[in-house]
């Protein structure tokens, strides 16, 4: 007697995996959690605060949308940095279609140049223009499509203000044609991949970013030791190390009188709390790990993985 392996041919299901690529404060963040509806990546107006490849995702109907939130384009200048310049290449190579972000105005930098030739290479891609509510005269919008047509990799065009909240439906659709056939790779309620420490991790970097001066945040890395539910109870309790670079740079994010640690530590909590639908008791330490970005080990301790393909 002979077994057979059922092999199901036809899914009444797809799923799209779209990388979401541009240079750093394009917007790349924000238009993820538009499209989510959710805080999955975080945002702040300083340039590369996206670190770890995030995933976002939206199930609609029989369609599930992939977002993969790549760090942006930039020179590396230690291992943490070439790691991230790896995380954004390796996302064009393994997705269905990258969708690269553009700012209205200005000149396109020698880092975009170089991605748009790693679209030649790769997979499809579309252009999105962001920050439309920025354009003064709908004539430079036009000029700035004609340019991006000029450079012969995109599928199509398109022009959204995630400030306000325009074009994601466009963009839906405009996804929709890449869809794959096959099962879904998530939940169909889930929408992010990204365990619920790691977000954590995320919101207090992002406090820290929005609350102090530019050198230290960028030298600081989150790890979050404890994440526990008391029994019985709405309450979750978490305790995070926050590394930082220099003795001096410790005393800054901890304040006068521990002001500024208590600043990022309870606007942390509210969102946290928000994201996890429960009260969330958060305690922070501050510690000095030097040269925390050139060390392997710790990187790898640290979270910045790099991640195995998803499919
Ligand atoms: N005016 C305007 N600002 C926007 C819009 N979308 C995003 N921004 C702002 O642009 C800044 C950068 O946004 P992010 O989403 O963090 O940009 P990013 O591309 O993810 O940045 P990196 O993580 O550094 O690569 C933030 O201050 C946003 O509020 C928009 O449609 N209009």
């Amino acid at each position: 007697m002979s077994t057979t392996t059922p092999v199901q041919e036809h899914y009444d299901t797809s799923s799209v995996f779209v990388a979401v690529i541009g240079r750093p404060n394009v917007g790349k963040s924000s238009l993820t959690n538009l499209l989510v509806g959710e805080k999955v990546a975080i945002v702040t107006s300083k340039p590369q605060t996206t670190r770890t490849r995030i995933t976002g995702v939206i199930t609609r109907g029989p369609l599930q949308y992939v977002l993969l939130d790549t760090p942006g384009v930039h020179k590396a200048h230690n291992k943490l940095g070439k790691r991230m310049d790896k995380t954004a290449s390796d996302s064009i190579a393994d997705v269905d279609v990258s969708m690269m972000l553009f700012e209205p105005y200005g000149a396109l930098n020698e880092s975009e140049m170089a991605l748009v030739e790693a679209l030649h290479r790769s997979g499809p891609a579309i252009a999105v223009i962001n920050k439309t509510d920025l354009v003064k005269d709908p004539a430079d919008l036009e000029a700035r499509k004609a340019e991006l047509k000029a450079l012969g990799v995109f599928d199509a065009i398109y022009t959204i203000s995630v400030r306000n909240k325009e074009g994601s439906e466009e963009l839906f659709d405009a996804l929709s044609r890449y869809a794959v056939e096959g099962p879904h790779y998530f939940d169909d309620d889930a929408y992010t991949d990204m365990p619920e420490k790691e977000l954590v991790a995320e919101v207090i970097r992002e406090k820290a970013l929005l609350f102090m001066r530019d050198e230290i945040p960028h030298g600081i890395a989150v790890v979050v030791e404890r994440f526990k539910e008391r029994p019985g109870t709405d309450l979750i309790d978490i305790d995070v190390n926050i590394y930082c670079e220099r003795e001096s740079h410790k005393g800054m994010v901890i304040g006068k009188g521990g002001a500024m640690l208590k600043k990022i530590a309870s606007a942390a909590r509210a969102d946290c709390e928000e994201f996890l639908g429960c009260r969330v008791n958060l305690q922070c330490w501050v510690k000095v790990k030097s040269d925390w970005r050139d060390n392997e080990f710790l990187l790898n301790n640290f979270g910045f993985k790099q991640n195995p393909s998803n499919r």
